[in-house]
């Protein structure tokens, strides 16, 4: 029987992933699971969610909703993928799981650590699947890339840097109210796209650690987190972030370095060719592992050994799609073994990802409204029922502690700044 989807928004990677869903699983050699779509809602209209269906090529019987609630309730509904900004991720989530659904959540998990915690409780109180999509963890490229890591091939890994940024000029690509910049939607460089860098990081630095004859020395433990924050002038959210951690070795020794950027004004690949060199580097006592970006999609790696000639030869694993199937196949496989998490995502590293970004906001003064970091849950609240006249409410930063040397005179009317309470303070 295939895995039976509910899709839970209607926007860019919803589109993306519900596409994937319908790729033969032959195609990437895969038999053991199939998937179907048999619902999509979208809190705009129902026409929103029927044209979605439509365009996605979803089966004819698929129902569209026009509310969150509905969908939750449908009964032929196995697992829900939820699509929404990261800003309404904890109540949307929520609101699956009081329904009883099992759900794959779009990364950044929540805004915060607590609100993962409460995610993740609530689904094993339940018995309930429930994992954050962090898609490239599932890719055979990544796969490979632990295994071979963590058999020793690079010898004892001390260090990794991993960047994902953007060349966009913000101001134009995203103005102050797209996802990306917008603090109302959880907005800024970190949780959307450093995250990737995180994952990279941790992939190497703490997932693979005692897992393996040659890892199986290391300690692994949670990192000590120093970083540094620059924020988009026109909300606040962060442009740059550059991030130090030192990952914990044994008796004192042997502490590894990760260092993850991420920027939203210097792109990884500037000409677009890959001139740049590689966006990831993972660095051990015998070599080091090469991946070119975008570290959101990666494709090509390469080995550089130690006082080895045959050095720079690149390989490449192709990817027969967009890539989002390798994550859902995961969940398909653990809903049939009766898993409530998986191993390759789990709840505890989702947690320790987002304490990480929680002591990196922390040291840079970035608090979000208090709407979207609140870990009290309301069904009925605006995030769960699309009702979104905060939208054009906006948070601010024209002023210290925000760091917006930029700022002027003529954003501060647009703007209320209140950086004390963080609370959403409306504009005319
Ligand atoms: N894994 C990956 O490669 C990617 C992951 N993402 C993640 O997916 C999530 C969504 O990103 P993306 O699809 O690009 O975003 P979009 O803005 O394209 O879509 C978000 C959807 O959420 C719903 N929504 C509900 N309330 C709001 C609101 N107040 N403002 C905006 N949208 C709202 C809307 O659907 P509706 O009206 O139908 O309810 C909207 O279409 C983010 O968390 C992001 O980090 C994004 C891109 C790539
Ligand atoms: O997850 C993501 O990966 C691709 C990016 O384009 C997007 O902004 C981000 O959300």
């Amino acid at each position: 029987m295939p895995i039976r989807w509910g899709i839970l928004a209607t926007g860019w990677i919803a589109q993306k992933f519900t596409k994937d869903l319908l790729v033969d699983p032959a195609t990437r050699q895969v038999s053991d699971i199939s998937h179907t779509v048999v619902a999509a809602a979208s809190s705009s209209s129902v026409d929103r969610a029927q044209k979605f269906l439509t365009e996605c090529g979803c089966p004819q019987d698929a129902k569209a909703y026009g509310s969150y609630h509905e969908l939750v309730a449908d009964p032929n509904v196995d697992i829900i993928y939820v699509a929404t900004p990261h800003s309404h991720h904890f109540q949307n989530v929520m609101l699956c799981l009081k329904a009883n659904r099992h759900v794959l959540c779009e990364k950044a998990f929540t805004v915060n650590a607590k609100q993962a915690e409460l995610l993740y409780a609530e689904a094993t109180q339940r018995k309930l699947f429930l994992m954050e999509a962090v898609w490239i963890r599932f890719f055979p490229l990544c796969r490979e890339l632990r295994e071979r890591v963590a058999a020793g091939e690079i010898g004892r890994v001390h260090r990794v840097f991993a960047d994902l940024s953007f060349g966009d000029h913000p101001e134009e690509k995203f103005g102050n109210d797209h996802r990306m910049t917008n603090m109302n939607l959880a907005g800024g460089a970190m949780l959307d796209l450093g995250i990737y860098s995180l994952t990279w990081v941790f992939q190497f630095l703490y997932h693979i650690r005692g897992t393996s004859a040659s890892t199986q020395s290391e300690v692994k433990g949670r990192p000590k987190v120093a970083a540094s924050m620059s924020k988009f002038p026109g909300t606040g959210a962060d442009e740059k972030t550059s991030i130090v951690l030192t990952f914990p070795g044994k008796d004192g020794a042997d502490e590894a370095h990760g260092i993850a950027t991420t920027c939203l004004r210097t792109s990884f690949d500037p000409d677009e060719h890959g001139s740049a060199g590689p966006a990831i580097r993972i660095q051990g006592d015998k070599g080091e592992l090469q991946v070119f970006g975008p570290a959101f999609r990666p494709q090509r790696f390469r080995w550089i050994m130690t006082g080895k000639d045959e050095n720079l030869k690149e390989e490449k694993r192709d990817i027969p799609g967009h890539g989002m199937f390798w994550e859902a196949d995961e969940c398909a496989r653990c809903l049939r073994d009766g898993k409530t998490e998986s191993e390759i995502m789990s709840h505890e590293e989702s947690i320790v990802i987002m304490e990480t970004m929680d002591q990196v906001r922390k040291q840079n003064e970035l608090a979000y409204p208090e709407l979207i970091e609140s870990t009290t849950y309301d069904a009925n609240n605006e995030l769960n029922t699309g009702k979104k006249p905060w939208l054009t409410i906006r948070l601010p930063c024209c002023a210290p502690p925000c760091g917006n040397a930029r700022a002027t005179a003529e954003h501060r009317p647009a703007y209320a700044h209140n950086s004390q309470s963080s609370k959403l303070t409306a504009i005319s």
